[in-house]
Order: C-alpha cells, then sequence, then structure tokens
C-alpha cells in the first residue's frame, strides 16, 4: 500500500490512465469501502501513508506542525499524529476548538490519539519544520474562514514542506477552484483516487507535488475522468512513403497575420505528416510576410482538397475565415478549428449547424476559455468555474472532440469519460504555443484518423515538451516546434 508519486512540478511521474473521482463519486467509493471494514479502517491507513510521506520528504524534521480540521480531514492528520509519536518525532497537534462533535471516524481517531498520549492543542506551535496540513479535505463547501482561514496564512508564510492531506486546505476538489484562503503545498497525498481539483485551475499551483494512496481499495467503479495517459510511441513501418502518414493543409494567415499559419504547419510537419500544405488566405496574395521553409508547400485555399485531407483551420484567419469556412466543415475528411475559425463559429448559427453535422470523430476544436466562453454565449468566469464540465458541454453542443486548454487542459468528446491532461506547464503560456498544438493535432489526426485519439496525444506531447525545456531562455513557440 505504497504511496505512488504521480506529478512533480517538472511533469508527470506517472504515463498510466488513472481514474479520477469526484467528491460524489469518491463519497460513494468511501461509503461502499466502510461498510466492508472495521471502523477507522481506511482513516488509519490514510494517516500511515501521511506520517511516512512526511518522514520521507523531511528526514531530518525535529518538529511536525499537524494541523488538523473537524471533519475527517483532521481524522487522517489525528491518525498520522499516532505514528509520529509512536516513533518518537516531536508532534504539535493543532485543533480548532468547537461545541460540534467530531463525524464518527474523526471521533474515533480523536480518542485514540488521545489515548496514545497525544497533546491536542487549539493553538498553532511557534516553530515547527514540516507541517501536515489535514485543516480541510472534500468536505469544503465554502470559502475558508476563522481558525481555519488564520492557520492556512500561517501554514503559506513559512518556507517549511507542507504535506496536504488528501488535498490542500481551501481547494475545492471538483474543479479546481480556491475561493478564498488556501495552502500552498509542497506535497499532497491524495486518497483513494485523485481529485479532478488536484490536476486543473489553481490544483497544480497549489499541490506541489502530488502523490496517491488508494489505501488498497480497488474498484470498478466508473471514474469522473481519467488521467490522461502517455500514448504509446507510433511506429514508422520501413515500408512506408510520404502518402502513408497523411497530408496536412493548413489554412489561415490573414493579410499580416501570416505567422500563426506558419508555425502551425511547422509544427504539422515537425509531428510527422507526410505532407504539409501551407495556404494563406487570398488577402495575403500568395506571400507570406514570413519565411516559410521550403518543406511547406504553399497553394491557394480554392486548390486545396480537404476531403482528401487533414484540414488545420483558423490560426491567424482574422474574420476573412469565415468566408471558406463553411465548405470546409462541409467537405474536409478532418478538421482541427482554433482561434479565429471559432471566434467565426461562435458569431454564426449556421456554421454550428454545419459543426454539429459533420461526422462525431473527424472533428477537434481547440478553444481556450474566451474561445470557450464565446462558443457557449457565457463568460470566461464561467468556462473556469468548471472546466471538466465545460469541455463536456462543448463536446455535447458541437458533436466533436475537445481541447479546452489552460492549466490542466481537458479533452472531452460526446459519450467518452473526459481526460485531464497532466503534462505542460506555465511556460505554454505564451502567444503561438496554441498554434504549435493545433498543428500537432492535425499531423496526429491525418495519422490516426480518430479525433479523439489524435487529441489526446497531441495534448499530451505538447505538454511534455514543455516540461522537458531544460535551456535556460525562456520557451519560445517556435522553438516548442522545434523540439519535438
Ligand atoms: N471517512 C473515512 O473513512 C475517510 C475519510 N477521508 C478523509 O475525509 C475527508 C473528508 O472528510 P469530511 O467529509 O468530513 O470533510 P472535511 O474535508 O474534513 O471538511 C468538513 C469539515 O470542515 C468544515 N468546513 C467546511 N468548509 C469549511 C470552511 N470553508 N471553513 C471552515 N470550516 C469548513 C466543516 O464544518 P461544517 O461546515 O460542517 O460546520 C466540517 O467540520 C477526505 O478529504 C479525506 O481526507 C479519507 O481519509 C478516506 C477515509
Ligand atoms: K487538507
Amino acid at each position: 500500500m505504497n504511496s505512488e508519486w504521480i506529478l512533480s512540478t517538472q511533469g508527470p511521474k506517472t504515463f498510466a490512465r488513472l481514474p479520477i473521482l469526484g467528491t460524489t463519486a469518491s463519497r460513494t467509493l468511501e461509503e461502499n469501502a466502510i461498510q466492508n471494514h472495521p471502523p477507522g479502517y481506511l482513516m488509519q491507513r490514510a494517516g500511515l501513508a501521511l506520517a511516512k510521506l512526511s518522514l520521507a520528504v523531511a528526514p531530518h524534521a525535529h518538529v511536525f506542525w499537524i494541523a488538523c480540521g473537524r471533519g475527517n480531514n483532521g481524522g487522517d492528520g489525528l491518525e498520522a499524529a499516532i505514528h509520529l509519536h509512536q516513533w518518537g518525532k516531536e508532534i504539535h497537534v493543532s485543533m480548532p476548538a468547537a461545541d460540534k462533535p467530531l463525524p464518527t471516524d474523526a471521533g474515533l481517531a480523536f480518542a485514540r490519539a488521545r489515548q496514545a498520549g497525544v497533546a491536542i492543542h487549539d493553538h498553532a506551535p511557534d516553530h515547527w519544520d514540516i507541517c501536515i496540513d489535514a485543516l480541510l479535505g472534500i468536505g469544503l463547501t465554502h470559502a475558508p474562514t476563522g481558525t481555519y482561514a488564520d492557520w492556512i496564512g500561517l501554514i503559506n508564510s513559512r518556507s517549511c514542506d507542507v504535506i496536504s492531506a488528501d488535498i490542500p486546505s481551501g481547494l475545492m476538489a471538483d474543479t479546481g477552484d480556491a475561493p478564498g484562503a488556501c495552502v500552498n503545498a509542497t506535497h499532497t497525498l491524495s486518497m483513494l483516487r485523485l481529485k479532478p481539483g488536484l490536476l486543473t485551475l489553481h490544483g497544480r499551483d497549489v499541490c506541489g507535488n502530488l502523490w496517491l494512496n488508494t489505501l488498497g481499495l480497488e474498484s470498478t467503479a466508473e471514474p469522473t475522468a481519467w488521467l490522461n495517459p502517455m500514448p504509446a510511441a507510433y511506429h514508422r513501418p520501413h515500408l512506408s512513403h510520404k502518402g502513408s502518414f497523411g497530408d496536412v493543409a493548413v489554412a489561415g494567415g490573414t493579410r499580416g497575420m501570416q505567422g500563426a499559419a506558419v508555425l502551425a504547419a511547422r509544427a504539422a510537419l515537425q509531428s510527422g505528416a507526410g505532407r504539409v500544405y501551407l495556404a494563406l488566405l487570398p488577402s495575403a496574395n500568395g506571400e507570406a510576410s514570413v519565411k516559410v521553409p521550403a518543406d511547406l508547400m504553399q497553394r491557394h485555399t480554392d486548390a486545396l482538397q480537404p476531403q482528401q485531407l487533414t484540414l488545420v483551420a483558423g490560426c491567424g484567419g482574422g474574420e476573412e475565415i469565415a468566408h471558406p469556412l463553411p465548405r470546409w466543415l462541409l467537405e474536409s475528411k478532418h478538421l482541427v478549428l482554433d482561434a479565429d475559425a471559432l471566434n467565426a463559429i461562435a458569431a454564426s448559427a449556421d456554421l454550428q449547424t454545419l459543426l454539429q453535422g459533420r461526422d462525431v470523430d473527424t472533428t477537434v476544436i481547440t478553444p481556450h476559455p474566451l474561445e470557450a466562453a464565446r462558443l457557449l454565449g457565457c463568460s470566461v468566469g464561467e468556462v473556469q468555474a468548471d472546466r471538466l464540465r465545460t469541455a463536456q458541454l462543448l463536446a455535447k453542443q458541437f458533436k466533436c472532440t475537445v481541447i479546452l486548454k489552460g492549466s490542466g487542459s481537458i479533452i472531452a468528446a460526446p459519450d467518452r469519460l473526459p481526460h485531464i491532461n497532466p503534462s505542460g506547464n506555465g511556460k505554454l503560456a505564451i502567444a503561438g504555443t496554441g498554434d504549435v498544438l493545433a498543428g500537432m493535432t492535425g499531423a496526429a489526426l491525418a495519422r490516426h484518423a480518430s479525433a479523439w485519439k489524435a487529441a489526446c496525444a497531441a495534448c499530451y506531447h505538447h505538454g511534455a515538451l514543455a516540461d522537458q525545456w531544460v535551456k535556460r531562455t525562456s520557451l519560445t513557440a517556435s522553438g516548442l516546434l522545434e523540439s519535438i
């Protein structure tokens, strides 16, 4: 029953497709397990795992501050305290005072801790070397208040290691929202299963290193989502030719905005597409304002034969992209829609109908949160408030595969469980990296012929390139695609 290292701040430590459970599904799993085990069984396992991880993280720490809330998350902390106390460590256990009784499992842990000789204070210590944050778990319902908020502030004020039990206190388990004070952990030990909030929105910034301990519970229950796995390496047979890996055309680049289209086309080429065409929009008069590598074949947009290729449309397309879009939506064998193509679709009910009429596994849309908001006719705040739900809504409404970009990109498609992507980091938050993703998705779609598989693979690889960026210089979109 060892804890598994899932993510470091440098990227994924696991390459598997792991289940992710929202709060409701986690509670069902927990309740089923509680019925089959003696009282306190899971919490005792959680406490042992927490104690072991804290020792592994800070073997020379003298004082362990174990900050416990008055729910079952606090119970995990109390169980950890019992072990650390028995192992001869100096511990300071704090729990806010209140008249309200503890829930059953936490109450049991409280009694066990008292019996083991653990002192439980209603104040924080003056000094500590490592903190176990067991204040709030998946029971958080609103921004932390009172002593909870004060102790979260205190935890964050020191530069010591912080191990969060289950989830950093103050983070919403389903969405990654942090409505108020939130612990900034160096390590988070998720119990039973991963939660969506650990992996998207604020989750990645406050979790530090993410660990998982299943507490020995197997379950066949359907998860809420999956962690997007590292795709299998694809094999290029010796007996192959340029037609074996599909043709990609990148269409976009209105006058003065051609860099985006060239970036996407170069990314498709670097990703192994057999042939890549660059189709600049008519206002460009066939002339690129940026250098076009000789390996890209330039074509007039009217000369493209979309029935036979994977078309990546949008990059730097401006408003002009709206004119050829109806034909492309009707005729393209495979389609990746990004940026201005998405803005055009958001503004036109006719284009939306055409998109909805396409075969479901032939199209990928790659909106960032603002583009997603335009498509759904809502605010960016509403998009970000529940990114998993937003991506699923987009997939259902437009009948295609969606990559909702941002911290913890979500990949969704109709009638599938979504994936949350674990690779990538803040270096990607620069202009042009979205064009690179569109080009990579185009190349993957030309190869896989499945929008879903292409989106999952491209999203993972794109993030992994940023995780592997070790140069001292800042990441650039060109640098990113050259590292493919
Ligand atoms: N049972 C088991 O076997 C297992 C349980 N496990 C563990 O249980 C955790 C879930 O426990 P949970 O459901 O008790 O919720 P939890 O996160 O402790 O919070 C509830 C407390 O917080 C309070 N509170 C809420 N919001 C607040 C706020 N904003 N500001 C201030 N207070 C606030 C709330 O107060 P109330 O709102 O009720 O007044 C209540 O007192 C889970 O994350 C995992 O760690 C695992 O080890 C697996 C085995
Ligand atoms: K916690």
